[in-house]
């Protein structure tokens, strides 16, 4: 290599034509460059990308070295640490001080996978490295415990600072709370109005979430009371809509997209998942069958203008992973993958949003 004079400044300055994809603004100005360090032929530096489940990652990683080998030089030998600090809408919620997003996740008609989804959403999100929660909203069928294998599980309640919190059971390095560890499923007793409403809130605001990345909320189908309490109580990062491609499923989707953008709501859809998007028989893994319509998920976000984050096969592991408590998402295969690659596409759905609004 040939006399070479590099500063920290001339690194900054060729980091700075290289651009977050999907925020459209430069690596430097967006504060993600850190610890830059220079020895003889050699620069280090950290790039804090938005969320670990950033589906740019090797992308940004190339256009770095690519920007400074071409405005540096080429033989200078560049070791990037690639971190990441998921960011948040709002600087603290004061119900969940240390919870930077709330994600609701919701489905028109009931039985379409919502819970399937949120439960492996939530996998594959902490696989990337983020911290995660879950909070089973879905009085009408609360399935989170069993596909975490927790149903025997009961929080416990602790004092801390003088004040009774709920510990949340921790499967799999998630943190769960349910409707379910409340009430036990052959209860004869209906849950009324203001028991869910208050037992909404006492999971945000009586629980020791800690910090966590993402909180996922698995709603009960369709629109109800929780829906509207839950929007009024917390403010939503965002909403996941769950529909298989059924035409059923797609109307009701339909409706629950309505729900978030109605006036008065106003909660940003982050994306459509297609479930059951098409059914593989295990003898035959490379075969598709449409049993429910072809694209119905994908049009419908077309239509609405909504991201679609991707489709889940109708595959048999799935359902025997949901009982067996032990989410598909944690083990390898093509629909962990699927999996994975929807967790991804939400995270960046959520940077997306949280750098488009002003911070409060
Ligand atoms: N992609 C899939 N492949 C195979 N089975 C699936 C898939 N998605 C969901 N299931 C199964 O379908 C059933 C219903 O799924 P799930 O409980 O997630 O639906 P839901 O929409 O949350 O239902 P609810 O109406 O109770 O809210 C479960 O037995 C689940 O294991």
């Amino acid at each position: 290599m040939g006399e070479l004079s590099v500063s920290k400044e001339i690194i900054l300055g060729a980091l700075s034509t290289v651009q977050e994809p999907d925020l459209k603004k430069d690596l430097v100005n967006l504060g993600m460059i850190k610890d830059v360090e220079l020895g003889i032929g050699e620069v280090r530096f950290t790039v804090v990308l938005t969320t670990p489940a950033c589906p740019l990652k090797e992308k940004i990683r190339q256009d770095c070295e690519e920007a400074i080998h071409r405005l540096v030089h080429p033989d200078l030998k560049i070791s990037i640490n690639m971190t990441a600090e998921v960011t948040s809408l709002a600087s603290s919620d004061p119900l969940i001080p240390g919870v930077k997003n709330v994600i609701a996740v919701a489905s028109g008609k009931g039985g379409v996978g919502k819970s399937t989804v949120t439960a492996n959403l939530a996998m594959a999100l902490k696989q990337s490295g983020a911290k995660v929660g879950i909070l089973d909203a879905d009085i009408s069928g609360p399935s989170i415990p069993v596909m975490f294998g927790a149903e025997e599980l009961q929080p416990l309640v602790q004092e801390v600072n003088g004040k009774n919190r709920i510990q949340p059971i921790m499967q799999y390095g998630i943190k769960m709370i349910s409707m379910g560890f409340l009430a036990p499923s052959d209860s004869p007793v209906p849950w009324r109005g203001p028991m869910m409403t208050q037992a909404l809130r006492q999971f945000f605001g009586d629980t020791n979430w800690d910090e966590l990345d993402y909180l996922l909320i698995d709603l009960p189908p369709g629109t109800s009371d929780i829906h509207l309490t839950l929007v009024q109580l917390i403010k939503l990062t965002g909403a996941v809509i769950v529909t298989t491609p059924q035409k059923v499923a797609l109307s009701d989707a339909t409706k629950g997209l309505q729900f978030f953008n109605q006036a008065g709501i106003n909660v940003p859809i982050l994306g459509l998942v297609e479930n059951m998007a098409y059914f593989t028989p295990v003898e035959l893994p490379d075969n598709k069958y449409y049993l429910f319509g072809k694209d119905g998920g994908k049009k419908l976000a077309e239509k609405y203008k909504v991201p679609f984050l991707g489709e889940v096969p109708l595959i048999q592991a799935i359902r025997e992973a949901g009982d067996e408590g032990k989410p598909i998402a944690s083990t390898e295969g093509p629909s962990a993958t699927a999996f994975a690659t929807i967790a991804a596409n939400l995270a960046q759905q959520i940077a997306i949003r949280n750098a488009s609004t002003p911070r409060q």
